[in-house]
């Protein structure tokens, strides 16, 4: 991969968030050490700090009369052909859950009068030292009627077709094939620690027990070696 930031822009500033991560980067940290910026590094800039949200609704439905769904979340297809949640980097002056909200609204078009996210909607945060940023995660259950609405509004946001080129719901279902689902879901590219934030929230808010979730990876991880993924 080319180490430059020639032809970045503006983006220059940022775009090595956007590389890929090492096994072992992130690290999670409690949410007041993590607004602490105590990791600023001596001399230099301060880290940054992004967040992002996992919608969910219980759902239940069998596709096709055959497998159940367990879950609808919502995740989306971004600009740079990752798939990771809705959120972005937090801007000077704003608390994580003001920068949260102020970039549902402008990425799927989030209803703040409905939905709006506080603190109690914090689920876990991570640092990355080598990138110097910090990521917090917020939880959100909603109905699947409001997940829906989401899914509308966001063909109507601000950042459709810029940043976002898809809401996409997450397989929450396995064929008898063991792959077919979230397993094959799970050998996409993610971006960020969505893969590892995806599994958390699914664990955290009882959606799947721990072995399901092991049992899902372990297909998609053998997926992987089968096709030299
Ligand atoms: O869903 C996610 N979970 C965790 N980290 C993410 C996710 N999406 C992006 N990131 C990380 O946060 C950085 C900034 O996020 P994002 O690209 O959403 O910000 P922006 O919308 O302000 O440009 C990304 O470069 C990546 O390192």
């Amino acid at each position: 991969m080319a180490d430059t930031t020639d032809g970045w822009g503006f983006l220059a500033d940022i775009e090595g968030f956007g590389r890929p991560d090492a096994e072992g980067d992130f690290e999670e940290v409690p949410y007041n050490e993590a607004l602490g910026r105590t990791w600023g590094k001596q001399g230099g800039k301060p880290y940054r700090h992004a967040a992002h949200a996992f919608l969910y609704a219980l759902d239940g439905k069998k596709v096709w009369g055959l497998y159940e769904n367990k879950a609808v979340i919502l995740m989306n297809m971004r600009v740079d052909g990752y798939i990771g949640f809705p959120g972005g980097i937090i801007d000077d002056g704003e608390t994580p859950e003001e920068g949260l909200n102020r970039e549902l609204e402008e990425e799927i078009g989030l209803d703040l009068t409905k939905h709006s996210f506080c603190k109690g909607d914090h689920l876990v945060s991570h640092v990355n030292h080598r990138k110097g940023m910090v990521l917090h995660f917020y939880c959100k259950r909603v109905t699947l009627e409001d997940c829906f609405e989401i899914e509308k509004s966001t063909l109507h946001a601000k950042e459709y077709g810029i940043e976002v080129l898809g809401s996409v719901r997450v397989p929450m279902f396995t064929y008898p094939d063991e792959e077919r689902g979230l397993p094959i879901f799970l050998t996409n590219r993610f971006c960020g620690n969505s893969k590892e934030q995806l599994l958390m929230g699914i664990e955290r808010m009882k959606i799947m027990t721990t072995e399901e979730i092991q049992l899902a990876l372990k297909h998609s991880e053998s997926y992987n070696k089968k096709f030299k993924l």
